[in-house]
């Protein structure tokens, strides 16, 4: 029983830094910040064009992708800075290799985007 209670503390907790740290990113980076607003802009052209159950699915699934992953690329970006905050070619190249992995989530998402939308608008 105490070891659930402490599990259960445990999970809480590490919800309540999650929760933090999602509440910095919004307030700290303007990528994220850019793409919340994208995502409140969707979400309203969701509800104008009345879309299906399983194109809110694939919206809120784009969304959440490019925006933990943006999450992600600031942690990369952070963790890179910290320990080499001078120029260095493999600095350089973890960075690029992590705003790959947005830039590519950012397509899909603007991809699922056109499929859900233009049969709307045409
Ligand atoms: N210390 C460094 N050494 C080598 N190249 C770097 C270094 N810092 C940044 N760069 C280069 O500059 C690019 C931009 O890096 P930066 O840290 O400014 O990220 P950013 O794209 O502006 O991040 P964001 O806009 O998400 O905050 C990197 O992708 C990398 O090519």
């Amino acid at each position: 029983m105490i070891t659930l209670i402490k599990f259960i503390k445990g999970r809480v907790k590490g919800f309540g830094y999650a929760f933090k740290g999602a509440f910095l990113l919004l307030k700290t980076e303007p990528s994220i910040q850019v793409q919340a607003l994208i995502a409140i802009g969707i979400t309203v052209a969701g509800f104008y064009f009345d879309i299906t159950k399983t194109e809110w699915i694939l919206q809120i699934f784009a969304i959440g992708l490019v925006m933990s992953i943006e999450g992600l690329n600031t942690a990369v970006e952070e963790i890179a800075d910290f320990v080499h905050p001078d120029f260095h070619d493999k600095i350089g190249l973890i960075k690029d290799v992590s705003a790959g992995a947005v830039f590519i989530a950012a397509v899909i998402a603007v991809i699922i985007a056109l499929i859900i939308y233009i049969p709307y608008l045409i």
